[in-house]
């Protein structure tokens, strides 16, 4: 499969500092995958695709220049929470209602992202119209156990989940039967995992910390069904603190998104 290349020469433009980064100019092709594993249990359905797309290393860095990144930080029932990682998320829901019903304005797909999408679209069968990006910077980030169950995304959502950068694992247990052994996988570079069926209902899956673990990007596509979804997504992966930029091999704060002065960028 050797889709059309799409245009990487493109300028992303958040708000905050502008930073002029030059893309590089590479080809993103997604090839007939070498492996093509249906990873079947009880009521899991899951398939790996090995390796999913070439050109691993400018998409990364591509990726982690471009994007601005949060690390988000909110208080559930009183009790404050660190997102072990950074995170980005593009997308607007199917409703497509008008701003005013958001809590915060939905970004549209940059070109990259929606390339992407485009091509996990085309061997997964399903739509997504949400990019959530995930850095792990380090083996100190992670992401607990946790299904992507919530209402707003239908009844048996289709996950798509692409890794660049290193391999970690991934680990995942039933919701309810605690006897079934922990199934792990390693997630590497270039590998695109897609979840569907009553995978999200019945199981959840992790990425746990790990002594040592090189830099990693993930990317998940999804699809959500009303307002109420893109609201919890902005609300988790953007918040209201910093923005962090990846400058020069070094993540970098600056200024709050919503910031309304013009202060210099603060190097942390
Ligand atoms: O990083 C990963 O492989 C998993 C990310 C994930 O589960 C999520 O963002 O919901
Ligand atoms: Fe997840």
């Amino acid at each position: 499969m050797k889709p059309s290349l799409p245009a990487c020469d493109f300028a992303l433009s958040f708000r905050g500092p502008t930073f002029t980064i030059v893309p590089p100019r590479f080809s993103l092709t997604v090839h007939s995958p070498l492996i093509h594993r249906p990873i079947v249990d009880k009521d899991l359905d899951m398939t790996l695709y090995r390796p999913f797309v070439h050109s691993t290393r400018q998409l990364y860095d591509y990726l982690l220049e471009s994007l601005p990144w949060y690390r988000v930080q909110y208080t559930v029932r009183g009790m404050s929470v660190k997102t072990p990682r950074y995170t980005s998320v593009y997308g607007k829901d199917i409703t497509n209602s008008r701003d005013k019903l958001y809590q915060k304005q939905p970004r549209p797909i940059p070109p990259l992202l929606a390339a992407l999408k485009n091509e996990v679209e085309k061997v997964s069968g399903s739509s997504f119209n949400f990019v959530l990006c995930n850095f792990y910077a380090d083996g100190k980030d992670s992401i607990s156990y946790h299904s992507d169950d919530e209402s707003f995304l239908g009844p048996e959502p289709s996950i798509a989940s692409m890794t660049l950068g290193a391999t970690r694992s991934f680990y995942m247990r039933p919701k309810t039967d605690k006897s079934v052994p922990v199934l792990k996988t390693d997630l590497r570079d270039s590998d695109l995992l897609i979840m569907r069926g009553k995978t999200q209902h019945c199981w959840e899956h992790s990425v746990p910390k790990r002594a040592n673990a090189a830099p990693r990007i993930n990317l998940t596509f999804r699809k959500a069904m009303n307002v109420k979804g893109t609201n919890n997504y902005y609300r988790y992966n953007v918040g209201d603190g910093p923005v962090f930029r990846y400058i020069h091999g070094r993540m970098v704060q600056i200024m709050s998104d919503n910031s309304k002065t013009n202060e210099p960028a603060v190097l942390i």
